[in-house]
């Protein structure tokens, strides 16, 4: 028995959830993985200098073990996410430290604590086997996959999942990601696919759709409502391009930040009327590395008056970190919300700290969406009213150049990976829906 089996399976019209069952899982699959030994091959170089293309791998791993209320999903395709950036130059640290200590936890999570990890934190395929106790999955559904991982043994977390002590992005503080033929989940991190998309698309939305959502929309982040002014850092990019259709979609105005004009033509096609070109405006938030000008804030909460008529920031959607928060908490008006879920350009942020206690600001930090917001921002996806922003799509041996177009910021919107899927375009189950939005569904494509 070979993966080549499931796929056979998967692609003829008429295989049983039975006849998924009754498949014999193969010994091993393709996945792409970091190497424990090379935690080090990076030491002294700068950011900007790790290469990921050095330091993935496509494995031939043996298939993990199936514990209760688990699922293994053939993975169709995949997506890449910054997260698996991070893992794969080693920072802020090495993920293999989060798998030895979930390792630690009990007899069955050993089972991730490996010499390599198999990344990626997206999928969209179908289920081959579930775990005992698992009731609401059963092989043969057609599935994606959120990313949150929790034990909830613990009471923190059953008001908001993601506070469970237990709290562990799947593919990245667990092993058996989503970059891989078949790959491991707990069973409620499985959704509906929804039909109206491709395997591809399908998975392209996951992370970032519902990081956007619990961040931007969500009353456990910002709260976003109709009018409010939401600037948007990096809005063509992973999570902005969610955020601006999520400030559009709920009759917010979003002032979306970019670095080019091709990124400020995808917004406009997008909907969005206010937009700012970091590049071709030259903001420099910094003099030097340890002192910031407040001069250019100031310059920078004059151009976004001049797109709003003279109003100031409701809702700052951050993730670039030390770069841009401080003009994010200055252009915030007066009981503005700043919520943070990153800090790509550097974690020690420094701001002004008058502003923001003078004019009753408040900062939120935000972090992937509980299983509920997840389930609500996969929903809004599949009605159609929220589209996936692929651009381009790789193949599971070019992930590595894939994760180095997103390090590198030459990517728009999502980055695809094909898995199991032969080609792209396959596993569209509702043509008729998809008819109605495919111009958005293909915004992003090939740009
Ligand atoms: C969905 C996608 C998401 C993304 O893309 S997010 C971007 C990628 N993610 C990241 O960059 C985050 C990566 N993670 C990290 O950098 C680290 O993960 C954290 C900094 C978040 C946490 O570091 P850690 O070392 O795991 O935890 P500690 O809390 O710094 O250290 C643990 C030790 O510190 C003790 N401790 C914790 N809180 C307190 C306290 N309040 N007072 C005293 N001690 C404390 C603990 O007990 C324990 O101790 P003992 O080491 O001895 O076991
Ligand atoms: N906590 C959580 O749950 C999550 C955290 N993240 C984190 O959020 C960050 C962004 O992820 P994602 O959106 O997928 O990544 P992308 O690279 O797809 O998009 C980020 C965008 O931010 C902009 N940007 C990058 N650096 C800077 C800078 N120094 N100043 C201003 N803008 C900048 C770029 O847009 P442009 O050049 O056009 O301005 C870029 O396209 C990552 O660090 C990721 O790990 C992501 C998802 C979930």
């Amino acid at each position: 028995m070979t993966v080549k089996d499931i796929l056979d399976a998967i692609q003829s019209k008429d295989a049983t959830s039975a006849d998924f069952a009754a498949l014999p899982l193969p010994e091993s699959y393709r996945a792409i993985t970091v190497h424990k030994d090379e935690t080090e091959m990076f030491a002294g170089l700068k950011t900007r200098d790790k290469d990921p293309r050095k330091s993935i791998h496509l494995d031939d791993v043996p298939v993990p073990e199936l514990g209760p209320g688990e699922a293994l999903v053939a993975v169709m395709a995949s997506s890449v996410n910054y997260n698996s950036v991070w893992t794969s130059i080693f920072e802020p640290l090495s993920t293999f430290g989060f798998l030895e200590r979930y390792g630690r936890t009990n007899e069955l999570a050993k089972r991730h604590d490996l010499p390599y990890h198999i990344i990626g934190s997206d999928l969209a395929g179908v289920v081959l086997r579930t775990g005992p106790g698992v009731n609401a999955w059963k092989p043969g559904d057609e599935v994606v996959a959120h990313c949150l991982s929790v034990e909830l043994e613990s009471s923190d977390g059953h008001n908001d999942t993601m506070l469970d002590p237990e709290q562990r992005i799947w593919g990245f503080e667990t092993n058996f990601g989503g970059l891989a033929e078949i790959a491991l989940v707990k069973s409620n991190q499985l959704m509906p696919k929804p039909g109206h998309l491709s395997w591809e698309e399908a998975a392209a939305p996951g992370l970032v759709n519902s990081t956007a959502y619990r961040q931007l929309v969500s009353r456990n982040g910002a709260g976003m409502k109709q009018g409010d002014n939401v600037l948007i850092w990096g809005a063509s990019g992973g999570l902005g391009s969610y955020a601006t259709q999520f400030a559009l979609a709920g009759g917010a105005n979003p002032i979306c930040v970019v670095s080019s004009d091709q990124k400020a033509d995808i917004c406009r096609s997008m909907g969005a009327e206010a937009i700012i070109d970091r590049s071709a405006e030259g903001y420099k938030f910094w003099k030097d590395e340890t002192t910031q000008d407040p001069k250019e804030w100031k310059r920078f909460g004059k151009r976004i008056r001049e797109l709003t008529g003279g109003e100031d920031i409701d809702i700052v959607f951050e993730h670039p970190g030390r770069e841009t928060f401080g003009a994010s908490v200055f252009v915030t008006r007066k009981g503005g919300t700043i919520t943070t879920c990153a800090s790509t350009s550097g974690y020690m942020h420094e701001y002004d700290n008058r502003y923001l206690w003078m004019s009753l600001k408040r900062i939120i930090g935000s972090h992937f969406a509980n299983y509920r917001e997840a389930w609500e921002a996969n929903r809004l996806i599949a009605k159609g009213k929220i589209h996936p922003t692929l651009s381009k799509v790789y193949s599971l041996e070019d992930t590595g150049q894939a994760a180095y177009d997103v390090h590198r910021n030459l990517h728009q919107g999502k980055v695809g990976v094909l898995c199991l899927a032969p080609e792209e375009g396959l596993g569209v189950r509702d043509e008729e829906l998809r008819g109605q939005h495919i111009d958005a569904i293909n915004r992003f494509r090939n740009i």
